[in-house]
């Protein structure tokens, strides 16, 4: 099975193209170059880690690749798509349909239960699957928890409900920023044993951490520094 899998990933579809991406944050006379001119790929079946020191620009990359911000230069396509330089409101149609965001600041509703939070990720992409609904909580280990709020769960359980709602349209593209980063190493395990699973099925996932797990999950790492990858 996972030399199929295997297989699988090496026909080098590319998801992702992300092209000299420059983004400036302005404020007064301060200006601050989060992305100076990032270029990065990523193909169906891929793991790419983003790595680099605090401020070296991830979070600014993944809202970009992501269309969650707009970059002042360059381009990001998804799936074929163009998804920056466009109004906001057709950047979170594309992004609903094409791309699986799990962030840590977290993509719960409060007030919604845990099924209805992956139900509304469905409805914003035009799509209604309670089977794969069913299927992402029960991988998840969260079946139990289905009717739970978010503000009842566990860490844990929570990032695992986060990465259902990111899964909740089988994304051509997962980004992920330190999905693990609030997890002790037993609750790691899992999240990120699912996201290889979603690689596996051809997803293209690109995540920034700082975990050494990660690192040896990624099939390919990229290096951020002063917002420029080397
Ligand atoms: N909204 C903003 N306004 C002004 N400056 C910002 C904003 N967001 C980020 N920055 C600055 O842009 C640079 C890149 O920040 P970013 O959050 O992308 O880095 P990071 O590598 O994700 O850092 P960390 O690992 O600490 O999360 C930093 O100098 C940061 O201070």
């Amino acid at each position: 099975m996972a030399h199929r899998l295997r297989l699988l990933r090496l026909d080098g579809v590319v998801i992702l193209q992300a092209e000299e991406l420059y983004r400036f944050y302005r404020s007064g006379e301060e200006e601050t170059r989060a992305l100076r001119g990032v270029t990065l790929h990523a193909d169906a079946g891929e793991v790419v880690l983003v790595s680099g020191p605090s401020g070296s620009g991830k979070s600014t990359l993944l809202a970009c690749l992501g269309g969650l911000d707009d970059p002042d230069g360059g381009i990001v396509r998804v799936d074929g798509h163009r998804i920056s330089h466009r109004p906001e409101a057709e950047r979170a149609a594309l992004r609903a349909r094409l791309v699986g965001v799990l962030f840590q600041s977290g993509n719960l509703i409060e007030h919604l239960t845990v099924a209805a939070n992956v139900d509304l990720a469905q409805r914003l992409a035009g799509r209604r699957d309670r089977r794969l609904r069913e299927e992402l909580l029960d991988v998840l280990g969260l079946s139990a928890r289905a009717g739970a709020r978010p503000s009842q769960l566990s860490g844990g359980e929570s990032a695992r409900a986060g990465l259902a709602v990111a899964l909740a349209n089988r994304p051509a593209l997962l980004l992920a920023d330190e999905p693990t980063g609030e997890l002790d190493q037993h609750t790691e395990v899992p999240v990120l044993r699912l996201i290889r699973e979603q690689a596996d099925e051809r997803t293209a996932v690109v995540i920034a951490s700082h975990s050494s797990a990660v690192r040896r999950l990624a099939d390919r790492v990229v290096e951020l520094k002063d917002g420029r990858a080397t």
